[in-house]
């Protein structure tokens, strides 16, 4: 039986591993019969999937001695084997001949080789693959005389032996061998085996490709019986050559023997299973061309066959020499179509070329050496072939459907799959952590960029309505030599100068650091700054300026005739507040003496004033309001007193403050601004209660401008203070009932002060604007007074000033985030009522009975009260004083679990310019 019509075909892949050897043959069979056994050591495979071991075919060039006839023709011998792998043409050639002088091959055997050596080392370790299940095929290749039969016949012969002397070696396994002899004369296949000369069909089987129809397969009793049947064989041959008179050489003979074995242990067991192999022992035709044959008659014909067979095999080789792409030609020839199996598929193969060394067949050499050159670079894919019986094949599909089974309900043994899934999630988290990474690192670097815009805008926003507040005023005031530099001082020690600057009356150009604003007296506050711009020097004291005027270092000896206007850019309308509060105040006579003067009290009616200039200042889009300005270029209440040296000049509208007051002599002690500040503390903190503010209403937002005026008023006193030490203009100070204090705190009791009436601003603030709770109570925790905090306070507070302003003035929800949500005030509100109850649910769970009752006992809330972990949430964060937005934030923070955790942390809120969207803050605070 072929091969391909043995039934359901399985190869092993792994063991096909030797390099055809016996023992490792030996080897693969002991493996075979462990997995017979049903040991899962070896995977089955189908021959299909191309397990197996990919090799090239091994060729090999057999040179024949000259024989009598060409001796006697003095037909020289021009081939020489230099060594075991090396032929060579031992005359020259011509210098441009297309003819190679040297051929290498896997082995040459010259004239005085043996078969047997031939056997040995070019055919031996194939053919003996059958006996371990690998399919196996020896070709001779040649033109007639050339030694083929002479070749293909002791290689049979040593092969056959060697076959049956492993047999012999191997009792532990049953063997089976099968012989059956074809031959293809004239593309016409007939059975060596049998007296009927009938072709023979070749039939496409699906499952067993090309079959030999009744072909005669002798089953071997033994060694003997082989032979007497190679004896018919050679016998028909030599029939048909007597027959046909010499052309034998035109035929194609195949010789095949099927060997199948089993381990007699397993032998009648369902779990058995058998290998299976077959070696073709083929002995070609003559390669040589029709024409050099016969041309006429018969001759004629079998040339053509002859030809066509050898030109597809030449061609099936060619192809396959190239790799097994695109369509190989098995089906052009019967000779191919049997052997296709065995040419660069589940085979291994040799290749015997045989040749004559004569000089007169130098032409069929080298065609005989081309053929070798391209079937060395033919790779086959030889399998170990097994076929299972039907019993063992079922109860193997059973075994796998089990497994399959088994993992399906047990996916937690399948580790690796969870492990990679697993690993695939963290991967995707660690990236979206670094694009979220990313993205804050890119807000953080938008908002420092837009604080400096911001800053440059209101700066130059404030000169330029300076110049608008000038140009409309009737009344023209000489000033001093340097007028109109703008500086602004941040509270945090960082000055900032917003220059205007008139070159051309400078006096004292290169002293740019003693520039002074001249403040205009009360009855010049409608007297325009007469400056021009002036970029350059602008922008010098910008650079220069900056750090002598925040520390006091640039008073002039001329100082009379200098002035400066030191304003915080932060708040450039407060300290317009603070006017009108002195305004207020003195027309209310509510100061009654120095100290309070140097309170800027909150009052109710400055309060209107103040939160109308405030967000006149707080809204950085720099639109102009010509009705407040008009109001207040009109505004009774802006008439401050006199100063004979110095002069105090309120810049309209712009937001910006100048005021200087002369104040010699009078300069408060530390123990005084102290005492100063702690009233004023305490004073605010007085309002700050009395205004306890319901979340849907704006409350708060008056309290908080006059809150940040009196803070301003502060700030501007820094910059008067140094002024009024150099112009000694005391009892104008006293006039406008304001207090002089410097700029840069230096007693910490001063800072601390300072940064606590900060903190109330923006209690204030959060209050107003209904920022998250999560929020206010971070960034209270965060932000405790350092030094660098100031700066981070001061961007909170700018940007809720912005907010609350929008609020106000009705344009709630006209307030884009960055990244396109829009923010308004009831969906802040919405938000603050949804984290309430978050805080409330969350509660139960983070705090503990005892915290609980502690913080009920604490807030004043009823034990037995059914609400009371509601009611707690409620509470928090509705009263504006320090205490409570402790007591809050503390709650708050332990609530969502937050640590303050440094300078890190610090930035990502104090750079936060925008509001967040929803669902933004939610993951911000861990509620999602
Ligand atoms: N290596 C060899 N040593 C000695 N004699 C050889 C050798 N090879 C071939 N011969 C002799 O050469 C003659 C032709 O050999 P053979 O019949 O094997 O050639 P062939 O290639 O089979 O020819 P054809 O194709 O016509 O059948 C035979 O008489 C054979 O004994």
């Amino acid at each position: 039986m072929f091969l391909s019509e043995v039934g359901v075909m399985w190869s092993f892949a792994s063991l096909c591993d030797s390099d055809g050897d016996l023992q490792r043959h030996s080897n693969a069979q002991k493996k075979m019969g462990t997995m017979a056994d049903g040991v899962e050591l070896v995977r089955l495979e189908k021959a299909e999937d191309g397990g197996g071991k990919e090799e090239r075919i091994l060729v090999s060039v057999r040179v024949r001695p000259l024989n009598v006839k060409e001796i006697e023709k003095n037909d020289p011998g021009d081939w020489e084997c230099i060594n075991s792998t090396t032929i060579i043409y031992k005359q020259s050639l011509p210098e441009r001949s297309v003819y190679p002088a040297a051929y290498t091959f896997d082995r040459v055997f010259g004239s005085k080789s043996g078969t047997r050596n031939v056997y040995d080392e070019g055919a031996k370790e194939v053919s003996l693959s059958v006996v371990s299940g690998i399919n196996a095929s020896i070709f001779a290749y040649g033109q007639t005389s050339s030694g083929k039969t002479y070749t293909m016949s002791g290689i049979t012969e040593y092969a056959i032996e060697d076959i049956y002397e492993y047999i012999k070696r191997h009792e532990e396994r049953t063997f089976v061998l099968k012989f059956s002899a074809m031959e293809i004369y004239n593309e016409a296949v007939r059975d060596l085996l049998s007296t009927d000369s009938t072709p023979l069909r070749l039939l496409d089987d699906p499952e067993r490709g090309t079959v030999v129809d009744k072909l005669t397969e002798e089953t071997l009793r033994d060694k003997s019986h082989l032979k007497e049947l190679l004896a018919i064989c050679a016998a028909q041959r030599q029939v048909g050559e007597t027959a046909l008179n010499e052309l034998s050489s035109r035929s194609h003979q195949i010789l095949r023997l099927t060997i199948e074995s089993t381990a007699k242990e397993f032998m009648g067991r369902e779990s058995s299973s058998t290998l299976f192999a077959a070696v073709n022992f083929v002995d070609l035709a003559g390669s040589e061309r029709a024409s050099q044959v016969s041309s006429a008659g018969n001759r004629l014909k079998e040339g053509c066959h002859i030809n066509r067979s050898l030109l597809t095999l030449g061609t099936v080789i060619r192809k396959l020499s190239k790799g097994r792409t695109g369509h190989i030609p098995y089906r052009d020839s019967k000779l191919t179509r049997i052997l296709q199996p065995f040419l660069g598929g589940n085979a291994r193969t040799a290749i015997i070329c045989t040749m004559s060394p004569a000089r007169s067949h130098i032409e069929q050499s080298r065609n005989t050496l081309l053929f070798a050159s391209c079937a060395k670079q033919v790779v086959t894919n030889a399998q170990v072939n097994v076929v299972m019986s039907d019993k063992a094949l079922v109860k193997h599909l059973q075994r796998e459907l089990a497994r399959m089974e088994n993992e399906l309900k047990h996916p937690g043994i399948s580790t690796c799959t969870q492990h990679s899934e697993v690993l695939r999630e963290r991967d995707a988290q660690i990236k979206k952590m670094e694009r979220e990474m990313k993205e804050l690192m890119q807000q953080r670097d938008l908002a420092q960029s837009r604080l400096d815009d911001l800053l440059r805008v209101v700066a130059e926003d404030q000169v330029s309505r300076h110049w608008e507040v000038s140009s409309q005023s009737s009344v023209s005031h000489p000033r001093s030599e340097c007028e109109d530099a703008l500086s602004v001082c941040g509270m945090s020690g960082i000055v900032y100068q917003i220059p205007d600057f008139n070159p051309s009356r400078f006096e004292a150009p290169g002293e740019l650091s003693k520039y002074n604003y001249q403040l205009e007296p009360s009855d010049k506050l409608n007297s325009p700054w007469r400056s021009t711009n002036s970029p350059n020097l602008n922008e010098q004291i910008m650079h220069h300026g900056i750090r002598e005027i925040a520390e006091g270092t640039y008073e002039d000896s001329e100082d009379h005739c200098k002035e400066v206007q030191c304003i915080e850019v932060h708040a450039v309308s407060t300290s317009r507040w603070n006017e009108f509060d002195q305004l207020n105040d003195q027309s209310n006579g509510l100061l009654q003496d120095t100290d309070e003067r140097k309170l800027m009290r909150f009052t109710p009616k400055s309060v209107g004033n103040a939160a109308h200039l405030r967000h006149q200042s707080v809204n950085f889009e720099t639109s102009k309001s010509e009705n407040s300005q008009q109001d207040l270029m009109n505004s009774e209440d802006m008439a401050l007193t006199k100063s004979n040296s110095c002069k105090a000049s309120l810049e309209n509208n712009s937001g910006f403050s100048s005021l200087n007051y002369d104040e010699k002599n009078t300069t408060p002690s530390v123990e005084e601004l102290d005492s100063s500040y702690m009233a004023k503390t305490e004073d605010i903190k007085t309002v700050h209660k009395e205004t306890d503010s319901d979340e849907s209403t704006l409350l708060g937002i008056d309290d908080v401008a006059d809150n940040h005026c009196q803070k301003q008023l502060s700030s501007d006193e820094v910059t008067q203070q140094t002024q009024l030490e150099s112009d000694g203009a005391v009892e104008k100070q006293k006039d406008a009932g304001i207090a002089a204090m410097p700029c840069s705190l230096e007693s910490p009791l001063q800072g601390h002060l300072e940064f606590e009436r900060k903190q109330l601003e923006l209690i204030q603030l959060w209050q107003a604007c209904h920022v998250p709770l999560a929020h206010r109570s971070c960034f209270f925790l965060l932000f405790k007074g350092d030094p660098a905090d100031s700066f981070y306070m001061e961007v909170e507070f700018r940007r809720l000033s912005f907010l609350r302003n929008t609020f106000t003035h009705g344009n709630a929800g006209d307030i884009v985030a960055e990244d396109g949500h829009r923010f308004s005030l009831s969906s802040s509100l919405r938000y603050l009522r949804w984290e309430r109850e978050m805080l409330w649910k969350q509660m139960e769970k983070i705090l503990s009975p005892e915290e609980r009752e502690m913080l009920y006992a604490k807030w004043g809330i009823n034990l037995n009260s059914k609400q009371r972990k509601m009611q707690l949430a409620q509470r928090l964060w509705t009263q504006t004083d320090i205490d409570h937005a402790k007591e809050s934030a503390l709650v708050v923070a332990k609530v969502i679990g937050f640590v303050p955790q440094g300078e890190a942390m610090k930035e990502m809120f104090g750079l936060c310019f925008t509001p967040q969207p929803i669902h933004m803050q939610k993951r911000a605070f861990g509620w999602l």
